[in-house]
C-alpha cells in the first residue's frame, strides 16, 4: 500500500490517493470524518479552525461502502480557499512580489525552502510545508483503521506532555485510558495535568509565545511478527519512527522505555519470556507471555504480540506573534520575523495525526504479511498463520 498527498494550505482543497488496498473493504465517509473532526479539536488552536469544517470527499475506489481494489482518491476542501481566490490565484496576471512574505520564521520551513527553490516569495513554501496538509493524511490512516479494524487492531493515545508538564498515567486499560482521553478537551488523562497544560497555553498565548509536548500512541490486538529484522528498511520499529518524524514538527521518537531504556541495566529493561497454555483458552493469540512490555510491542524491528507503545515529541510552533528576529530576503537587513495566523499549541492535533500514519504504517505491515488482493484473503491468510502462532 502507497500513497501521495498534494495540496496548498490556502489552494482549492487536499487530495490523496492510495493505491494498494484490497477490495471489500468497508469504508464510509462518516468514519473518516470521526477522524478529521478529532484532529480539528484541541485547545491552543488558531482562527484557521473556526473557518475550516473538514469532511472527506471519497471520488475513486470506493462502490457502495466497499473499496473495489482500485487505487482510493479522498479529498478535504479548504473553505479558506474563498478568501484566498487572489493570493493563491494559479493565473499568471499578477504582480509578483506585491504581498510576498520575506521575512522566513525561524523553526518553519521558509529560509531553508526558500533557498532550495530560489523563492523570494516564503509563501511558495509556506503553503505546502503548512501542516494544513495533515488533514488529509488523516483521511489515508481512517481508511487503513478501517483494514485494521476488521482485523480486531484498535489505535489509540493521549497527551502525556504539553510546555512541560506530565501528565501523570493511571494502570488502567487502554480503552478506558481512551475513553478518558476522549472526553478532555487536550486529549490527557490527567485532570489535574490538563487543568495546568490549559493555564500554561492561556499564557502562551498572551504572551505571543507557543508550546509542544509529547503524545503517546498505543496499538491493541497486533499479531507477533509484522516487520522484518532481515533487512533495515523492513523493520518496522524504522518505518513507524519515520512515519512519526515525517509529522510537521515532530522532533523525536521514543519506542516502549525510550530514552529512558539507555539508563538502566538490561535486568530492569528486558520484558522475560514465559508459557502459559491457559491463556489460549481466553483467545490469547500465543501462549508466550511476557510481565512486562518495556520493548513497547517491538523486538528486532518485528512485533511482539503486545500493545505497540509510542511516543512522539512535538517541538513549539515556529510562528510568535511576539516574532522571532529575522532578516529580510530581499534586503538582508534584520527585521522581526513575519507574523501568519497561527496556533499556540497544536499538540492535541499531532496526536491525531500521529495515531493516522502509525495506522498507515501497520496497515502497509499487514499488507505485507497476509497478502491477498480481498479482505476475505487476508482474514484466511492471517488466521492460517495465527493457527501456526497458537500452535508454536
Ligand atoms: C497539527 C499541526 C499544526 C501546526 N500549526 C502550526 C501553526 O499554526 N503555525 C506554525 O508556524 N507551525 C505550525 N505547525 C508546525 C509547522 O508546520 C512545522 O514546524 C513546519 O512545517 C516546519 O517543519 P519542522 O518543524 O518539522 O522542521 C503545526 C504542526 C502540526 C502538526
Ligand atoms: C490549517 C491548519 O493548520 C495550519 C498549520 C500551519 C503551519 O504552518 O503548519 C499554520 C496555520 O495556517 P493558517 O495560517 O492558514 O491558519 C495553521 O492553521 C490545519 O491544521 O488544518
Amino acid at each position: 500500500m502507497r500513497y501521495i498527498t498534494a495540496g496548498e494550505s490556502h489552494g482549492p482543497q487536499l487530495t490523496a490517493i492510495i493505491e494498494g488496498l484490497p477490495a471489500g473493504l468497508p469504508v464510509s465517509p462518516e468514519q473518516i470524518d470521526r477522524q478529521l473532526a478529532r484532529r480539528q479539536h484541541g485547545y491552543g488552536r488558531g482562527d484557521r479552525m473556526k473557518i475550516e469544517l473538514d469532511r472527506v470527499e471519497l471520488l475513486s475506489g470506493v462502490r457502495w461502502g466497499r473499496t473495489l481494489g482500485s487505487p482510493v482518491t479522498l479529498v478535504v476542501k479548504n473553505r479558506d480557499w474563498a478568501n484566498w481566490l487572489e493570493k493563491m490565484s494559479p493565473l499568471a496576471e499578477h504582480d509578483g512580489m506585491a504581498e510576498a512574505v520575506t521575512r522566513p520564521r525561524p523553526g518553519h520551513a521558509d529560509l531553508s525552502g526558500a533557498m532550495k527553490y530560489g523563492h523570494r516569495d516564503v509563501r511558495n513554501i509556506l503553503e505546502r510545508s503548512s501542516a494544513r496538509e495533515t488533514a488529509v493524511r488523516v483521511a489515508v490512516g481512517a481508511v487503513a483503521r478501517c483494514l485494521l479494524e476488521a482485523l480486531g487492531i484498535r489505535i489509540g493515545g493521549m497527551v502525556t506532555e504539553l510546555g512541560g508538564v506530565c501528565a501523570r498515567v493511571a494502570a488502567e486499560p487502554l480503552p478506558t485510558l481512551w475513553e478518558r482521553a476522549a472526553a478532555s478537551e487536550l486529549f490527557c488523562c490527567d485532570d489535574e495535568a490538563e487543568l495546568e497544560m490549559k493555564r500554561l497555553i492561556d499564557h502562551a498565548k498572551a504572551s505571543g509565545d507557543t508550546l509542544g509536548g509529547v503524545v503517546e500512541v498505543q496499538v491493541t490486538g497486533l499479531p507477533p511478527g509484522l516487520g522484518s529484522h532481515v533487512q533495515w528498511d523492513r523493520k518496522l520499529d524504522a518505518r513507524l519512527a519515520m512515519a512519526l518524524m515525517s509529522i510537521q514538527a515532530i522532533k523525536g521518537v521514543e519506542v516502549g522505555l525510550g530514552f529512558e531504556a539507555a539508563r538502566r541495566p538490561g535486568s530492569q529493561v528486558h520484558d522475560e519470556i514465559g508459557y502459559d497454555p491457559t491463556v489460549l483458552e481466553r483467545g490469547v493469540v500465543s501462549g508466550y507471555v511476557r510481565a512486562t512490555n518495556n520493548a513497547g510491542g517491538l523486538e528486532g524491528g518485528m512485533t511482539t504480540g503486545e500493545p505497540l507503545i509510542l511516543r512522539a515529541a512535538m517541538k513549539p510552533i515556529p510562528t510568535l506573534y511576539t516574532p522571532l528576529r529575522s532578516v529580510d530576503l530581499l534586503t538582508h537587513e534584520p527585521y522581526e520575523a513575519s507574523v501568519e495566523r497561527s496556533d499556540t499549541c497544536a499538540v492535541p492535533a499531532a496526536l491525531v495525526v500521529a495515531e493516522a500514519v502509525v495506522a498507515i504504517e501497520l496497515a502497509h505491515a499487514v499488507l505485507e504479511k497476509f497478502g491477498g488482493d480481498s479482505l476475505d484473503e487476508i482474514i484466511r491468510n492471517r488466521d492460517g498463520y495465527l493457527a501456526a502462532v497458537r500452535s508454536f
